[in-house]
């Protein structure tokens, strides 16, 4: 693992990391913030998907989590959101699919299968680095994210059952088989057997029997992307039928960017800090 950076941050310290990834065959990047109090042992750990176009430096630079994470005792780890440079024909061509768009899945089409392992990369891989490398508690795990990032963290958790002791979602693409975004994404990566994608829709798994922590999710009203994309109202629909405990807020003047984050960020910090150390 190489150190890309470090910086002080409310007592902690924000850096950015380089690993030789196996499951991925390539380098891959992440963030880690580290509160001040893991100088004093292991801290629980939250990882943060982000969305499409993002790195592993869009959170930590613009939510503003570190604060409230440095008062709680919350590990934050913030992965790339696909590999890069993969030299794959296409994987720069459009912002929502390829480079910076991996889905949080593993790809079984060629060429998107031979790097694109994200699910693999993030459930395991990566994992287990932070475990080796930072003072991390592996048995208390949180996971949430953003638009694409929020279909990976429910999607993640409910593939991985036991795994993420707190869940929670900005935005997510709630239902991606029934949007475009989804639809591409599936296709690319998953081929166009539309049987194989509910394996990786939330709310298609919720309705498979699926379960989850009570769920947190929040939703601007102003999000130009949530009429076309996100439909959280199928996965509340899910919710509700199943069970599943759901708390999905909704925003008047909220869009889809990083100020609608910033602004409840601290809210979903203290959700999984409820759980995570308990
Ligand atoms: N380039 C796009 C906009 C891309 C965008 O809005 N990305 C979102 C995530 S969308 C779903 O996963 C994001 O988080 N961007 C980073 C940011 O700093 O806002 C366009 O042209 O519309």
């Amino acid at each position: 693992m190489q150190t890309l950076s470090e910086h002080g941050c409310f007592g902690g310290t924000q850096g950015f990391y380089k690993h030789d990834s196996a499951v991925i065959g390539a380098p891959m990047k992440f963030g880690v913030y580290v509160p001040p109090q893991a100088k004093n042992g292991p801290v629980p750990v939250l990882y943060y998907l982000a969305g499409l176009t993002c790195t592993e430096e869009t959170f930590a630079i613009k939510a503003g989590a570190q604060r409230v994470a440095a008062e709680l005792g919350l590990m934050l780890v913030t992965p790339d959101t696909s590999p890069r440079d993969t030299g794959i024909e296409g994987a720069d061509a459009a912002w929502d699919f390829g480079h910076g768009a991996g889905f949080y899945l593993d790809a079984t089409q060629s060429p998107w299968s031979a790097r694109f392992r994200m699910e693999s990369w993030v459930t395991r891989e990566l994992r287990e680095l932070v475990a080796a490398h930072f003072p991390a508690r592996d048995d208390r795990v949180g996971l949430f994210g953003h638009s694409m990032g929020g279909h990976g963290a429910l999607t993640l958790a409910l593939r991985h059952p036991g795994r993420y002791q707190s869940v929670s979602a900005f935005a997510p693409i709630a239902a991606p088989s029934r949007c475009p975004w989804g639809e591409k994404a599936f296709t690319g990566y998953l081929g166009s057997n539309r049987a194989d994608w509910a394996a990786h829709d939330a709310t298609e798994l919720i309705a498979a029997g699926g379960r989850l922590p009570p769920l947190l999710i929040d939703q601007g009203l102003a999000d130009k992307f949530l009429a076309e994309q996100l439909h959280p109202h199928l996965f509340e629909v899910a919710c509700a039928q199943a069970g599943q405990p759901l708390t999905l807020r909704r925003h008047e003047g909220y869009d889809h960017g990083y100020y609608f984050i910033a602004t409840f960020v601290e809210d979903h910090l203290r959700h999984h800090a409820a759980t995570l150390l308990a």
